[in-house]
């Protein structure tokens, strides 16, 4: 915190005994309960508005953390009651401070949750919001429906709710021209059975319909077939004048999005795949993000020229994204979301996705959603009926797994944890493709998996490209280089057959201790041949949005010795496939991966995952991060834990983030 005057400070000031508010934050920061920029907030404030309640310089530094937790707002009637449980400080927490530290917290704290809701409201820092439509007072905080934001997110919030309600109209559309349309593109056989919903063709019939739509299942549920089918049928219903863009919260998802389009585009009846789009690029690009500048080139005065924009592994945005992307579009294109309602939600604040679809395993479909169903199927909709949000009205929930059959354990595990069944050892006995090694014998477990693991990219990396004849120098030139590309995009498939996740960033069983840790097993192995610096094998993770370089936060990169000039390089590959070879001097914000969180693995895939939990229970350790890490594996799942009892606590331990959405 800064120097500077004040005209007045907050009532609670220091006397005796007691701790003044000021020093009770800043205690807050020193022990990382609250972040600096909590603390910070109030005081910068204070120099723009000079506010003496205490109440309301806590309140600001309570909204500003609860935010850096990814919530949009703070519910106040459940503040009044729970604000331990809401703000996850309780008392093992506070241990960290001294006790007459705690006692002032608690003082603090009571007496804000004493006032009342009009009394903070006199404060010129909040402003209570005009409604949907209205403009919002210039004061960094808003009250709206009984709870506290901070107004960017509260202006966001109220952006995609208005962008979405104004979609909520069904489009005019000749039913028989759709319906000849979905079975061109489905097998009549599979989705003409008498009395089944098939709800890849359901999810078709309404999104053709509906303006906004959203698409959820669990892994494998056939979510990018559908979206491939739905384009065709899209373009069939558009005499193929639809421009239609594809795009994924992340450089990671959508390269592996633009790999799965291309092939689901192959799998369409001939001629049916014109028109769509093979390349998905990420939100940031399509949005048009610039360096060191917040707001992007398209919004409401600078429109994307697009009719249908398809967004997938929409549990990775956030609500100021998603307010971004709403903006930027015009009012007639046709918006529809994929993704898995069950996955972690964005690191930035807001569960989108999550907010859209509570509700969604019901159906929840009233009357006039039920109409524009009920043409495309034979099935008994009855039990789906009901009166759910308008965001039920725009979604379909796929229920099926083609990936995952019943002998699957990835799929049957995945389904248990969301369930929030409790699972025994027995469990993963009974499946061929899941195991859990658990207490004194994880350690070595995990050494054997990564040796072995780990061997795959790094032995591949070893062979080096494979030399073809070329017919002049210039032909050679690129031909070194073209092998040179396809041996990285070889090296860098390979590493995909392993990864080690994990849930935290800090301590032995964090990234920190177990990047080094691993390190040092595959160098004992011969594998690697140094464990800290630059060196080949070692795969790293972009940390921060790399404009010069293209390179995006959580892009994975694998240092290799170029076969051209003999020097290390990173190799990534790009969204359209390309290989990019960057000098390792170049790359400043990046960190070793043999470790991974699961924040950070979504949207990625591989052939077989392990997740790491650590020791003690975490707050970040919740159900939703458990089948986020089992949902990322494709053949084989590993869970290691040396404490059996914490996958027990996290499944118990649900993510709950405040929203108004
Ligand atoms: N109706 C269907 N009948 C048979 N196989 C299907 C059907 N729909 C999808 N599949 C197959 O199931 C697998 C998973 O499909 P898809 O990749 O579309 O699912 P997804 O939900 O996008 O998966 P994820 O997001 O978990 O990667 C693919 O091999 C696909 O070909």
């Amino acid at each position: 915190m800064g120097e500077f005057t004040v005209k007045s400070t907050p009532q609670h000031v220091a006397s005796g005994d007691e701790i003044s508010l000021r020093g009770l934050l800043q205690a807050m920061v020193d022990t990382r309960l609250i972040r600096a920029i909590d603390a910070e907030l109030p005081a910068l404030l204070h120099r723009m508005a000079p506010e003496t309640r205490s109440e309301v310089w806590l309140l600001c530094a309570l909204v500003s953390f609860q935010y850096g937790r990814g919530h949009t707002c703070i519910p106040w009637e459940t503040f009044c009651k729970h604000a331990d449980q809401l703000l996850g400080i309780d008392e093992g927490a506070l241990a960290r401070l001294s006790e007459r530290q705690q006692k002032a917290w608690r003082t603090h704290l009571r007496a804000l949750q004493e006032m009342s809701s009009a009394a903070l409201l006199e404060s010129p820092w909040i402003a209570a919001s005009a409604g949907e439509q209205g403009v919002v007072q210039e004061a960094p905080l808003t009250w709206s429906q009984g709870r506290f934001y901070l107004t960017r997110l509260f202006l966001a919030e109220r952006q995609v709710r208005a962008a979405v309600t104004a979609r909520l109209q069904p489009l005019a559309f000749d039913s028989d021209v759709l319906q000849a349309a979905i079975a061109e593109v489905f097998e009549p056989d599979q989705v003409r059975v008498q009395g089944v919903i098939h709800w890849q063709s359901l999810a078709c019939a309404l999104a053709a319909q509906r303006p906004f739509t959203i698409i959820t299942g669990g892994p494998g549920t056939g979510k990018t077939t559908t979206v491939v089918r739905l384009l065709a049928v899209l373009q069939r219903v558009r005499a193929g004048q639809a421009r239609i863009q594809l795009a994924a919260p992340t450089g990671k998802a959508a390269a592996r999005l633009t790999e799965s389009i291309r092939d689901k585009i192959q799998e369409l009846p001939d001629g049916l795949g014109h028109g769509i789009p093979a390349e998905v690029v990420t939100l940031h690009k399509l949005l048009g993000a610039r360096p060191h500048r917040r707001a992007f080139l398209h919004n409401r005065h600078n429109p994307l020229q697009v009719d249908v924009v398809v967004v997938d592994e929409a549990s990775m945005i956030d609500v100021e994204m998603m307010a971004s992307l709403m903006d930027a579009l015009p009012p007639q294109a046709q918006v529809i979301l994929l993704g898995d309602k069950d996955q972690l939600a964005s690191v930035e604040a807001g569960s989108v996705l999550g907010d859209f679809c509570a509700g969604a395993e019901r159906g929840g479909y009233r009357k006039e959603t039920l109409d524009l169903l009920l043409p495309y199927t034979t099935g008994d909709l009855n039990a789906f009926a009901g009166a759910g949000s308008d965001y039920n009205q725009a979604t379909v929930m796929l229920r099926e797994s083609h990936r995952f059959g019943a002998d699957s354990g990835i799929g049957q595990l995945a389904g248990a944890i969301n369930r929030g069944e409790s699972v025994q050892s027995d469990f993963f006995e009974r499946f061929a493709d899941i195991q859990w090694f658990e207490g004194t014998e994880a350690l070595d477990a995990l050494r054997k998996l990564c040796v072995t693991g780990y061997a795959s990219y790094l032995k591949t990396m070893q062979t080096g490209p494979i030399a073809q004849g070329a017919s002049d120098s210039a032909d050679t030139e690129n031909t070194v280089q073209r092998q040179a590309d396809i041996w990285a995009k070889q090296v860098l498939r390979a590493h995909r057959d392993f990864q080690v996740l994990v849930a935290l960033r800090t301590g032995p069983w964090g990234i920190s201790g177990l990047n080094e840790t691993i390190a040092d097993w595959l160098n004992r192995a011969g594998l690697i041949a140094q464990t800290h610096g630059w060196y080949v094998g070692r795969p790293v993770i972009v940390q921060r949005n790399n404009y010069a370089l293209k390179l995006m936060n959580g892009d994975i990169g694998l240092t290799v010795r170029d076969p051209i000039s003999g020097s290390l390089r990173v190799v990534f590959e790009q969204p359209d496939g390309q290989i990019k070879w960057v000098l390792p001097s170049r790359l400043a914000d990046v960190e070793t991966v043999y470790a991974l969180t699961v924040h950070k693995s979504q949207g990625s895939e591989f052939t077989h995952t392990v997740l790491v939990l650590p020791d003690a229970m975490n707050p970040v350790l919740t159900r939703e991060l458990v089948y986020t890490g089992i949902t990322r594996a494709s053949h084989q799942f590993t869970l290691v834990t040396p404490e059996a009892r914490i996958l027990a606590q996290a499944i118990q331990t649900r993510v709950i983030r405040s929203s108004g959405l």
